[in-house]
């Protein structure tokens, strides 16, 4: 959904940046890494030690790289599938980082196995979801469907979450329990994305077969 309705309204606000970055000579490739090294560190760096606001600040200045690469891509004529192959190989390790963070924060000081659990559930089922669509179209299925949690999603949740639950180590009181409901919300939402994109190749693929039968 948010793919949809929120890509034209970044697209252009972060044209003149990625124009600006086009000027200064740096290149597509080199924001994708740079962006997504800066993710990996916001959240390996902080999550783990619970301290979610500096993390999803970090995090949250860097991972809007992803939208300025593939602009800048275009704007200079460049798309490519090597930087296609990059950009969404690379979104897998910045998610890992993420939920991995988070994960080590309930694994450790925030002394919560279940969390724990579901934190592992959300990166798991979160690679899953892109898996379907990878493998799906690999094998030449349209693999038609977004399904209900797409990356975007999964993000804005999680980030917006982890960040006001931040606020409760600055005495924001009754915030922090934003985090646990968001990475249940974020763990039912992959799972039901995981099916609905699962059912798509599925009928995708008898539809295939009847056609080739006839
Ligand atoms: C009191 C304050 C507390 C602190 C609050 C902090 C708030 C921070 C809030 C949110 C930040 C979230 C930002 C999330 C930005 C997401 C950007 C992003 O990742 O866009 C990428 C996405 C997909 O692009 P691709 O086509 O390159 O990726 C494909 C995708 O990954 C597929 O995955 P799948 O869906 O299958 O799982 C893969 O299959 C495929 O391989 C891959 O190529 O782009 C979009 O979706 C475009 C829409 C982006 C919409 C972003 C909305 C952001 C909304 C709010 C931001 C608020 C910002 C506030 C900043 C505050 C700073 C202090
Ligand atoms: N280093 C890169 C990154 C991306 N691309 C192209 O952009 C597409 C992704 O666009 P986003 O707006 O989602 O970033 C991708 O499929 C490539 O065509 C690129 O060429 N090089
Ligand atoms: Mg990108
Ligand atoms: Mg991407």
């Amino acid at each position: 959904m948010l793919n949809k309705y929120a890509r034209a309204f970044f697209t252009r606000v972060l044209t003149p940046f990625a124009a600006m970055l086009l000027r200064w000579g740096v290149s597509p490739d080199a924001v994708t890494l740079i962006g997504t090294a800066g993710s990996v560190a916001g959240a390996l760096v902080f999550f783990p030690r619970g301290e979610f606001f500096w993390g999803t600040i970090t995090i949250t200045l860097f991972i809007f790289s992803d939208l300025v690469d593939g602009n800048m891509a275009r704007q200079a004529g460049r798309s490519s599938k090597w930087g296609a192959f990059l950009d969404s190989t690379l979104d897998r390790v910045a998610d890992a980082a993420i939920f991995g963070g988070l994960a080590m924060w309930y694994a450790g000081s925030g002394n919560n196995d279940l969390l724990c659990a579901v934190a592992l559930f959300c990166l798991a089922s979160g690679q899953v979801v892109s898996y379907t669509k990878a493998r799906g179209e690999s094998l030449g299925f349209p693999v038609n469907v977004s399904g209900l949690v797409e990356r975007a999603e999964r993000l804005v949740i999680s980030l917006v979450a982890a960040g006001v639950s931040g606020l409760h180590a600055f005495g924001l009181p009754y915030v922090e329990w934003l985090l646990p409901f968001a990475l249940w919300v974020v763990a039912a939402g992959s799972l039901v994305t995981v099916l609905q994109r699962m059912l798509t190749v599925r009928r995708e693929a008898f539809e295939q077969e009847q056609v080739g039968a006839r």
